[in-house]
């Protein structure tokens, strides 16, 4: 019996890591000569670095960067070991990250979070302002991952503080925003209605040979109705006056990238993301826009894994129809069977929400609830690593049934 355990971390209560010994510890009572594959997961959010590392035996680094009030911040990032999907083996769809993610000649892999320097927990209500707010810490991140060797970048896009559609990030690559008199402009959203041309003759040569796979966590456009100013602006404190300004300065971005660059961003799927760093990302790096939990299970070679498995354990702390929209059990499901379409795929959470009937066609075979009687959330999250495990162990005791 061979198993392929790959969940994403439940949040609040257990990282990937933690849920997947969860489960092999569960089913190892009744399948104790199993072969267990450890595959912690994520879909490019947050627990992406860690997950990452843990799959690949990669190690976690450190840089200090400008959080988005341009204080000084630790933050984190990873490098991929030689489990990254570095060996070419990936088949179809997977070849393209598995050759990108290669440790050889083509440099190493690095996984960043753009929230770990730029992210919305830098701020509080108080000193929350999108104007101000900037990726400069993101682009700081990058260049110490360049500095590491790495030439092909995963980096999450989501959860930031910032509304600069990457200009701060840019800047921090060398790239410079000038106002009229040749002037640098001020960091921060508020201040792109100042942008008069983009100078990228300093930006560091090491881009142009690094490919950033951007795991964005959204696919809306920089501008617009559904843009990053009126969407995600109001939660990071934005008010109705401010996302006007903001979305009127990115579009003025929008329009100074065109006509400098020729490069179309403003309606760009993804480009909206963390304040239009998806944007940013598209106009001044070698970026490819990918769902998250698709970069990931490609990096981590999941589909090659799962070949010869009879199962595949997967989940997070809640599973609902949404889950089918790029969440990471429907695309661990989806890896599985391109490489072992008679794998059966069950998933574990900590919530089951509606209409999880949707998922059943979709590749998921079975869904189970973790928490055995209704008790209050915080008994719940400290009691989730044994619920998980005893919740692995019965559906490990289904199993043998059918046997
Ligand atoms: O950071 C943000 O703006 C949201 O998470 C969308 O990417």
């Amino acid at each position: 019996m061979k198993f392929v355990i790959a969940p994403d971390s439940f949040k609040g209560c257990m990282t990937a890591r933690q849920a997947a010994e969860a489960m092999r510890a569960g089913l190892r009572r009744v399948f104790p000569d199993a072969e267990y594959v450890m595959v912690p997961m994520a879909d490019g959010g947050e627990g992406t670095v860690q997950s990452l590392v843990d799959a690949t035996g990669g190690e976690l680094r450190q840089a200090t960067v400008l959080d988005p009030l341009q204080r000084r911040a630790v933050a984190e990032y990873g490098l991929l070991g030689a489990a990254a999907g570095i060996d070419g083996a990936a088949a179809g769809a997977d070849a393209d990250v598995a050759a990108g993610a290669a440790s050889d000649s083509a440099g190493l892999t690095a996984v960043i979070e753009m929230a770990a320097a730029s992210g919305i927990q830098f701020v509080n209500d108080k000193t929350r302002n999108p104007l101000v707010t900037t990726t400069y810490g993101t682009g700081q991140l990058i260049r110490a991952a360049l500095d590491d060797g790495a030439r092909t970048i995963i980096l999450g896009v989501g959860g930031s503080a910032t509304n600069d559609g990457g200009a701060g990030m840019a800047e921090a690559l060398g790239v410079r925003f000038l106002d009229v008199d040749g002037n640098p402009i001020p960091r921060g959203g508020g201040f792109l209605d100042r942008l008069d041309h983009i100078d990228v003759s300093g930006i560091d040569p090491r881009i142009a040979e690094t490919r950033m796979l951007i795991a964005s966590d959204v696919t809306n456009p920089l501008v617009g109705p559904k843009g990053a100013s009126a969407v995600f602006g109001p939660q990071k404190g934005a008010t109705p006056d401010m996302v006007a300004r903001l979305d009127a300065n990115l579009t003025h971005y929008a329009d100074v990238i065109r006509r400098d660059l020729g490069i179309e961003v403003a309606d760009a799927p993804g480009a909206g993301g963390a304040g239009g760093l998806g944007a940013g990302l598209l106009a001044f790096t070698k970026s490819t826009m990918r769902s998250g939990v698709e970069i990931v299970s490609q990096t981590v070679r999941l589909a090659d894994r799962a070949i010869g498995a009879d199962y595949c354990l997967t989940g997070e702390g809640g599973i609902d129809f949404q889950t089918q929209y790029g969440k990471t059990p429907m695309g661990v499901a989806q890896a599985v069977h391109r490489g072992n379409p008679e794998i059966g795929v069950i998933a574990l959470a900590g919530y089951v929400g509606e209409g999880i009937d949707q998922l059943y066609g979709l590749g998921i075979d079975a869904v189970f609830g973790i928490v055995p009687a209704a008790v209050p959330l915080d008994r719940a999250l400290a009691d989730g690593p044994a619920n998980l495990e005893r919740t692995a162990e019965n559906v490990g005791r289904l199993i043998r049934i059918g046997r």
